[in-house]
């Protein structure tokens, strides 16, 4: 008996035999108890010591279940079930291999003794593809009835049914994760659409300089009654805030300075109010300050420490700012009159002599 001798060649389209075998995934995955089942369901029924699901892949025929045998696989040249696939149609049965000249692997012993009975039925795939085998064995001669073949039969559609619920298991798995795939992938899109939205928004609304709001978002906040009445609900201060000399600044030190000077302008504003509060670059040196539920006494610190903190800024010249503030009561519409009267008390802080924080001081009525 010689084990390299194959029993028979491969059959016809074997690539596509092997692709049908690797689509139900079930080469080299652990016992299941629905095949083992199987497995000894044909031992019951055949009256023999061992029976196999045998699975022809590539070089080699692997056991999916076994009883009996002392092997997890073997060599697909040694392998009788190799000769079983070429007849998809029926199955192939030696009652003494001895006698018929077959020789089975060499290294397969069933209760130590080598094999001598073989019947194995095929295992096709919807489409006829031959994938393996349900088959038992013995190691004495033996003959099977015409039930027991029957039987063997049965079984051997049992596997199959088992074998395409796997496969539509997988499907189903396969196209879930696929189903979520394609929700990750769409909600990454509407992260990423939401975010350049605010990204746009963001630049909309903000100055790119500076990085406070820009008067576009002021514009929008006069209009927007609910976040004015918001604002408003308190006595509030408008705070103006020019920068002094600037055109000297940009002259003597050229534009990047000065750029630099305006955002030392707005860094020394953002350290100076609180989250509520309302910081925009009005005009190319000019801002605007609104600071709500805040009444003058407070805002006059508030101007006081800006502009101490942006005559302390970490420049290589000198800048100083002038501050204009004039108080808002609730009940009186705040964006003419108080602007103009913040307005007033800025000039005044220019005719005045500049780096310094004047209150307006005009009656309140009318
Ligand atoms: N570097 C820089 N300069 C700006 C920007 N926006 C406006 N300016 C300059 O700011 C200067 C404002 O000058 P003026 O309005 O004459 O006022 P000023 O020189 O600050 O004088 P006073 O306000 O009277 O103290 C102009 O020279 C503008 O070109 C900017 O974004 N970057």
């Amino acid at each position: 008996m010689s084990a390299a001798r194959p029993l028979a060649l491969p059959p016809p389209d074997e690539a596509r035999r092997q692709a049908a075998l690797d689509a139900y995934g079930v080469v080299d995955t652990v016992p299941e108890q629905a095949y083992d089942d199987i497995v000894r369901l044909a031992m019951t029924l055949c009256d023999v010591p061992a029976a196999a699901i045998s699975l022809i892949d590539r070089d080699r025929q692997w056991f999916k279940a076994q009883i009996g045998l002392n092997l997890r696989e073997t060599a697909r040249t040694d392998a009788i079930c190799e000769r079983a696939i070429q007849q998809p149609d029926r199955p192939l049965v030696i009652d003494d291999l001895a006698a018929s000249g077959v020789a089975g692997p060499e290294a397969l012993r069933i209760g130590g003794e080598p094999l001598r009975f073989y019947a194995g039925m095929p295992l096709l795939s919807p489409d006829g593809r031959a994938l393996g085998t349900v088959c038992v064995l013995d190691n004495k001669p033996r003959t099977l009835t015409a039930a027991q073949l029957e039987g063997l039969e049965v079984l051997a559609r049992q596997t199959q049914h088992l074998l395409e619920l796997r496969r539509y298991a997988m499907e189903q798995r396969r196209l879930l994760s696929e189903r979520e795939a394609f929700a990750q992938r769409l909600e990454d899109a509407r992260a990423d659409l939401q975010r350049r939205n605010d990204l746009l928004q963001h630049s909309a609304t903000h100055d790119a300089l500076t990085g406070l709001l820009n008067r576009a978002a002021l514009a929008q906040l006069r209009d927007n009654p609910e976040a004015m009445l918001q604002l408003q609900q308190s006595p509030y201060t408008l705070l103006l805030l020019d920068v002094d000399h600037f055109k000297d600044v940009n002259d003597r030190h050229g534009h990047l300075l000065g750029d630099r000077a305006l955002r030392a302008v707005a860094d020394a504003v953002a350290a100076s109010i609180r989250e509520r509060d309302v910081a925009v670059r009005y005009g190319g040196e000019e801002f605007l300050i609104l600071l709500p539920d805040t009444r003058l006494s407070s805002a006059v610190q508030v101007a006081e420490r800006i502009r101490q903190r942006i005559a302390a800024a970490p420049l290589p010249f000198a800048l100083t700012v002038s501050i204009g503030l004039a108080a808002g009561e609730p009940t009186r519409d705040w964006s003419e009159q108080v602007f103009d009267r913040a307005d007033q008390a800025l000039y005044r802080a220019k005719a005045g002599g500049r780096n310094r924080v004047v209150v307006d001081d005009t009656p309140m009525h009318g």
